[in-house]
C-alpha cells in the first residue's frame, strides 16, 4: 500500500479486512461451540470470542500503524499465540476516496483506536447472532472521525452470503449500508434488550414512541437509524463505554445522523479520556432531529447521568 495515501484512508483500508476477519474469528468460535464466558460483573461477560477477535485486530493493526493508540473492551493483558490471525490484507477502494482535506495531514501520532471487538456479548451467548458487530472507531485528537461496523451474522439465515460491513469517514460519507424513508407519522425508538432499568425506562417513555425495538449492542442499534428502522436511539445508563460509541457515533455522523450523551455533548475520543459514557447515549438517523429528542428528556433524567 503506498504511503503516498493519506494515513486515514490507509487505517481505514487496512480496518475494514481486520473487522470481517475478526467476524470470522467470532463466527468458527461458535461454530466450535466452545465459548468459554468469564463473567466481568454484572450482565458483564466476555467470551473465547471477545478475546480472539481482540488479538486479531490489535495485532494486525499496531503491526502496520506503530505510532497510533489502540483502546479496547478486553484490554491486552491476555495472550495467546494468535500470529496466525493477523491480516494485512487492505480495501484498495478506500484508497481511490477523495480525503476530506482536513485529515490529509494526520499524524499517528494524533490518531487513538477503540476497539471493541464483540459488541453484544449478551445476544451472542444467547444465541441472538444478528445483534452481533465488530467495531472499530478512528479518532483524530478528541473526535471520532471515521468507524468499521462489521455485521459477522448479517443474512444468516437466509442462504448465500453472510456478514456485512459498513464504514464511514466524517466529511466523506457512509457506505454499505440500507438507507430508506423513515416513517413521517409514527416515531420508533430503538435501546437496549439487555441492560434495562427504571432510568432507561423512563427516558423512553418520555419520548412518547409508537414502537420501540429493544435490540443489543450500540452497534446494531446505530445500524438500524443508518438503515432508516428507526428515528433515534437512547440509552439512560452508565453502562456504555467509547468503544462502544466510538465507531458508531463517526459513521453515523458521515451519514448525516449525531450521536451525543444525553445533554447534546459530545463524548472526547482521545486516549488519556474517561472509558464509561457516563452521559447515557442519544443518537438520531438525522442530526436536524436531534434536538426534539434533547428538549423531551426530563431534567429528572439528565440530572442523573453526569
Ligand atoms: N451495564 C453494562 N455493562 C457492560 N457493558 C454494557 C453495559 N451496558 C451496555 N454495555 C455495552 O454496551 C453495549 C450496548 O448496550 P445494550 O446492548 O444494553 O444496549 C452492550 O452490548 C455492551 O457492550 P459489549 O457487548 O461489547 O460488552
Ligand atoms: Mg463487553
Ligand atoms: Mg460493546
Ligand atoms: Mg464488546
Amino acid at each position: 500500500m503506498a504511503q503516498t495515501h493519506p494515513l486515514i484512508l490507509r487505517l481505514i483500508a487496512s480496518s475494514i479486512p481486520v473487522a470481517n476477519h475478526a467476524g470470522k474469528i467470532i463466527r468458527d468460535i461458535m461454530k466450535k461451540g466452545e465459548l468459554n464466558i468469564v463473567d466481568k460483573g454484572i450482565e458483564d461477560f466476555q467470551t473465547e470470542a471477545d478475546r480472539q477477535a481482540q488479538l486479531c485486530i490489535v495485532k494486525s493493526l499496531s503491526q502496520q500503524f506503530p505510532g497510533i493508540s489502540i483502546i479496547g473492551e478486553e484490554g491486552d493483558d491476555h495472550d495467546a499465540d494468535s500470529s496466525s490471525e493477523i491480516t494485512t490484507v487492505t480495501e484498495d477502494s478506500v484508497l481511490s476516496k477523495q480525503c476530506p482535506p482536513e485529515l490529509v495531514d494526520v499524524t499517528e501520532e494524533q490518531i487513538t483506536v477503540w476497539v471493541d471487538p464483540l459488541d453484544g456479548t449478551s445476544e451472542y451467548t444467547q444465541g441472538l447472532l444478528e445483534h452481533v458487530t465488530v467495531l472499530i472507531g478512528i479518532a483524530v485528537d478528541e473526535k471520532a472521525v471515521a468507524g468499521i461496523i462489521h455485521q459477522p451474522y448479517y443474512g444468516y439465515k437466509e442462504k448465500g452470503t453472510i456478514g456485512r460491513t459498513i464504514w464511514g469517514l466524517v466529511g466523506l460519507g457512509a457506505f454499505g449500508h440500507n438507507p430508506g424513508q423513515l416513517p413521517t407519522d409514527r416515531r420508533i425508538l430503538t435501546t437496549t434488550r439487555s441492560h434495562s432499568s427504571p432510568l432507561v425506562q423512563e427516558a423512553i417513555k418520555s419520548l412518547n414512541p409508537d414502537e420501540v425495538l429493544r435490540v443489543g449492542g450500540a452497534g446494531n442499534k446505530v445500524l438500524l437509524l443508518l438503515d432508516s428502522k428507526a428515528h433515534a436511539y437512547v440509552f439512560a445508563s452508565k453502562g456504555c463505554k467509547r468503544w462502544d460509541t466510538c465507531a458508531p457515533e463517526a459513521i453515523l455522523n458521515a451519514a448525516g445522523g449525531w450521536l451525543t450523551d444525553v445533554h447534546g455533548n459530545l463524548y472526547s475520543y482521545n486516549k488519556d479520556t474517561p472509558h464509561l459514557n457516563t452521559g447515557g447515549v442519544l443518537a438520531t438517523a438525522k442530526k436536524e432531529e436531534h434536538s426534539i429528542y434533547l428538549n423531551l428528556l426530563p431534567d429528572s433524567v439528565k440530572s442523573q447521568l453526569k
